[in-house]
């Protein structure tokens, strides 16, 4: 167990009212979950202040407090530790907490609107197929090597996650992959943290809920970037116009990828069919089971991100080749019966469905008709939906909106404003049903002929669908397979 001056020993800022040498048991953000001698956390979140749970953290029995404003009545047995933003002392102290953690590791952080899972998953993968143990932090899942870990976050709060890398240590894993969220960035989640590369994706619409505005959304994930130590590679998609902006201002060697321009890593993409990528990255030709262009520049991001960690390319390159696509992005089934093919995709913003969609109608062959069920999800980002009903609409041949998680929202209110992006011309071939499982039933049973492919778009790997604060269990493939009759 460490002291509070341990803790607090990196800390610029702060001020102890108290006995400074009080022992903690625990870092504690909720007070509902305060065990005795732990220290609370009053974290000013997005609805509510933790500081309004002081007192009953005391009375729980914490016995020291981080906060950023002293409450009125200190009782003497409780030891406070002032500092101007507790969430960024926070990241410090939980790595102090567990021993420094990410610095026993080779940790890798990606960042981007789309493509992190994808990106982390295989990079995860590839690293064991290369004889390493490795931990994996993703929305889909978290991993210890083998042991799987369910995940609640895309990047969990600085607590779980110094924890969770604490574990991998110790079961030897030598490198860590993870996703990193804009959110994390700017409520100091991965603050503290030693990261040996950071990786960009791509920046395109999502999260303006969050942010407020598109310009914060690139501050949140530039930042991450900011605060890459020296040591560090820092590797960009160049393709996008956001891609020398993130890494303005870091201190890490800066590496790129491209498909357009010169770079540290050039790809080129020679086909791409329904039977995967044949590529060629670094002047080597190469096939790839992954599809899609957007793909091409995962599959360059993992590669660049395993030479810069010192991996042999040639090695790389065949383990590369061998790689499959992460739960629920462009999973495909088909049916049995009439050769309908199912495709469950995660794209729940404009740009991931747009892309899958453009990759959908690139590699169908002859009359095969797209049809397309999508929804949005409520409590989140509310300005994408009309954009999102009308990519659905312009690249498919027939479209059923639908519910995603609808969470606190009306579905039928999220629906609408979906509707409001219909192109015109585009009515007769829309439909509107809230219930997602008949949406998707119909549109196998009554909307597609032998041989169409249908996309499933928004939820991918969940298995679950939230409505009103409880989660139903809900597949969209589990779905399609029984639409399918397989
Ligand atoms: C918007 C957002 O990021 N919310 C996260 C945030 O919660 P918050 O700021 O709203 O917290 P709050 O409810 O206002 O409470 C403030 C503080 O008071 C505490 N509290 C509250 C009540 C009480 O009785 N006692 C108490 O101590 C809370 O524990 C908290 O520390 O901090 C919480 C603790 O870490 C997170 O669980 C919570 O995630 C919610 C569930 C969430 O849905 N987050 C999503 C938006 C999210 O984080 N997504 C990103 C990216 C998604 C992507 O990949 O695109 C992710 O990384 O997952
Ligand atoms: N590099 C990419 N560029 C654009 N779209 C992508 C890319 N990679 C994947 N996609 C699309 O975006 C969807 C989400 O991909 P993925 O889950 O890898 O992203 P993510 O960044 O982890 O998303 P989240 O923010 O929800 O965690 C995929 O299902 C696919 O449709
Ligand atoms: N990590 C993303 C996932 C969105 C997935 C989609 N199915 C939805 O519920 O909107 C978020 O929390 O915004
Ligand atoms: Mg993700």
């Amino acid at each position: 167990m460490k002291t509070l001056s341990q803790l607090t020993s990196t800390l610029k800022q702060k001020n102890i009212v108290g006995n400074a040498d009080i022992a903690v048991s625990e870092l504690i953000i909720d007070s509902r979950k305060v065990s005795e001698g732990s220290m609370f956390v009053a974290l000013k979140g997005t609805q509510v202040d933790g500081h309004a749970f002081i007192t009953k953290a005391i009375e729980l029995g914490a016995t020291s407090i981080l906060c950023e404003d002293l409450p009125e009545t200190q009782p003497e047995t409780v030891t406070f530790l002032q500092v101007p933003d507790a969430a960024e002392a926070l990241g410090y102290m939980a790595s102090e907490f567990y021993d420094n953690p990410s610095k026993k590791l080779k940790l890798v952080g990606i960042t981007g609107t789309n493509g992190k899972t994808t990106t982390v998953t295989l990079l995860f993968r590839l690293f064991r197929a290369l004889g390493y143990r490795c931990g994996l932090i993703s929305t889909v899942q978290n991993q210890i090597d083998e042991d799987v870990i369910p995940s609640t976050h895309t990047t969990p709060d600085a607590v779980n996650l110094n924890k969770l890398l604490a574990e991998m240590a110790q079961a030897g894993c030598t490198h860590a992959f993870m996703e990193v969220s804009s959110h994390s960035v700017v409520q100091h989640r991965i603050t503290g943290l030693s990261f040996t590369g950071g990786i960009f994706s791509n920046i395109t619409h999502d999260h303006l809920d969050f942010h407020g505005t598109f310009d914060n959304y690139i501050k949140a994930k530039k930042g991450f970037f900011d605060a890459l130590p020296k040591t560090a590679f820092a590797l960009t998609n160049i393709d996008d116009r956001r891609g020398g902006v993130m890494l303005q201002n870091t201190k890490a060697s800066i590496n790129t990828y491209s498909l357009e321009t010169l770079a540290t890593v050039k790809g080129r993409i020679i086909s791409d069919s329904i039977y995967g990528l044949q590529m060629e990255i670094d002047n080597q030709e190469i096939h790839f089971q992954l599809i899609g262009t957007f793909n091409a520049y995962n599959l360059m991001a993992i590669y660049g991100a395993a030479v810069l960690l010192g991996e042999d390319k040639d090695e790389v390159l065949m383990q590369m080749s061998a790689l499959q696509t992460a739960p629920g992005r462009f999973e495909q089934i088909v049916s049995a019966k009439d050769q309908k093919v199912g495709i469950v995709d995660y794209a729940h913003t404009p740009d991931a469905l747009e892309n899958v969609l453009k990759t959908i109608n690139q590699i169908k062959e002859g009359n095969q008709q797209v049809i397309t069920v999508v929804g949005c999800g409520g409590n989140r980002d509310a300005t994408k939906r009309p954009i999102m009903a009308k990519i659905a609409c312009e690249l498919s041949n027939k479209v059923i909106l639908t519910s995603d998680n609808p969470r606190n929202e009306d579905p039928a209110e999220i629906l609408e404003q979906m509707r409001k992006g219909i192109p015109p011309i585009d009515f007769k071939k829309t439909k509107i049903i809230e219930d997602r499982k008949e949406a998707i039933l119909l549109s196998v049973r009554e909307l597609a002929e032998a041989g169409d492919i249908i996309l499933v778009a928004g939820k991918g790997h969940e298995n679950y669908q939230e409505i009103k604060g409880v989660k139903h269990h809900f597949d969209d493939k589990e779905i399609l397979a029984e639409a399918f009759g397989n």
